[in-house]
């Protein structure tokens, strides 16, 4: 759905990415992974079209994006941040009906998809009456998926989705979005920071450092058959419990 044709991104002297070929599968999840700087988030703002490359193309669906036809794509794009990224100052329902409204869905459309997805993302149903300080983060996780869901949008792309949330509602999270990402059968693009998070949720990880990528495969094939060193070393660079007892 998606291919990155030799990208490269530099911020003044800071290379963000250099010259990475991508390709991302319809209908699968894809992990990025790798350590702080790697370039993930870049990646991710290219695919909706908040950076642009230096060098290189990004195509969706074998188009080159073009920035004329950008507010279209981004239509198709249902993109979450840490914690929803949302509007302090309107309520969740608000936040996630933006786009609808701004496209001039009817009232009656807008309450009848926000119920759907009220239930689909499991938000009780007064949670989309209050403002975001009013939530708690798991909440505001979940209201920041109903809205990048809103349209219906084929991909989603998603930036630690997961990051700021207590562990036991994060693994509840977790098995909430696998089984959502397989009944929605969206193309899904996300950063993670975790290891087994990306192991748990995505058909292909892609690790990245110094804005290349290292290794493109399964997690078993990352875990069996590490391209380098290194790949191993990220791989067990988060310390189990079992470990220090
Ligand atoms: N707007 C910017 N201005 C200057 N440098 C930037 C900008 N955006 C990103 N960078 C730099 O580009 C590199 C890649 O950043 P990016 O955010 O893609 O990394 P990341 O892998 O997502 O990191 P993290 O895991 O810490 O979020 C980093 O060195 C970062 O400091």
């Amino acid at each position: 759905m998606f291919d990155l044709a030799h990208v490269s991104k530099r911020h003044g002297s800071t290379v963000a990415l250099d010259g990475i070929d991508l390709h991302v599968a319809r209908g699968c999840t894809t992990a990025l992974i790798g350590p702080s700087g790697a370039g993930k988030s870049t990646v991710l703002r290219m695919l909706v079209g908040l950076d642009w490359p230096d060098r290189g193309e990004v195509r969706f669906d074998g188009e080159p994006l073009q920035r004329q036809r950008l507010p279209e794509h981004r239509r198709r794009i249902g993109y979450v941040i840490q914690e929803g990224g949302l509007f302090p100052h309107l309520s969740a329902a608000d936040n996630a009906a933006l786009l609808a409204r701004t496209l001039g869905w009817p009232r009656e459309r807008i309450d009848a998809r926000l119920a759907e997805l009220a239930v689909l993302c499991r938000l009780p149903p007064d949670a989309l009456k209050r403002y975001p300080a009013e939530l708690s983060g798991g909440q505001r996780q979940r209201v920041g998926l109903v809205r990048a869901l809103m349209l219906d949008p084929p991909v989603l792309l998603l930036d630690e989705p997961l990051g700021a949330l207590d562990p036991v509602i994060r693994h509840e999270l977790q098995a909430q979005m696998r089984e959502l990402f397989a009944a929605l059968r969206k193309t899904v693009v996300m950063v993670t920071h975790d290891v087994a998070e990306a192991a748990y949720l995505a058909d292909t990880l892609v690790l990245l450092r110094s804005g290349r990528i290292v290794q493109q495969g399964s997690a078993r094939e990352l875990h069996d058959m590490p391209a380098e060193p290194f790949v191993r070393e990220f791989l067990h660079a988060q310390r189990s419990l079992e470990e220090c007892l």
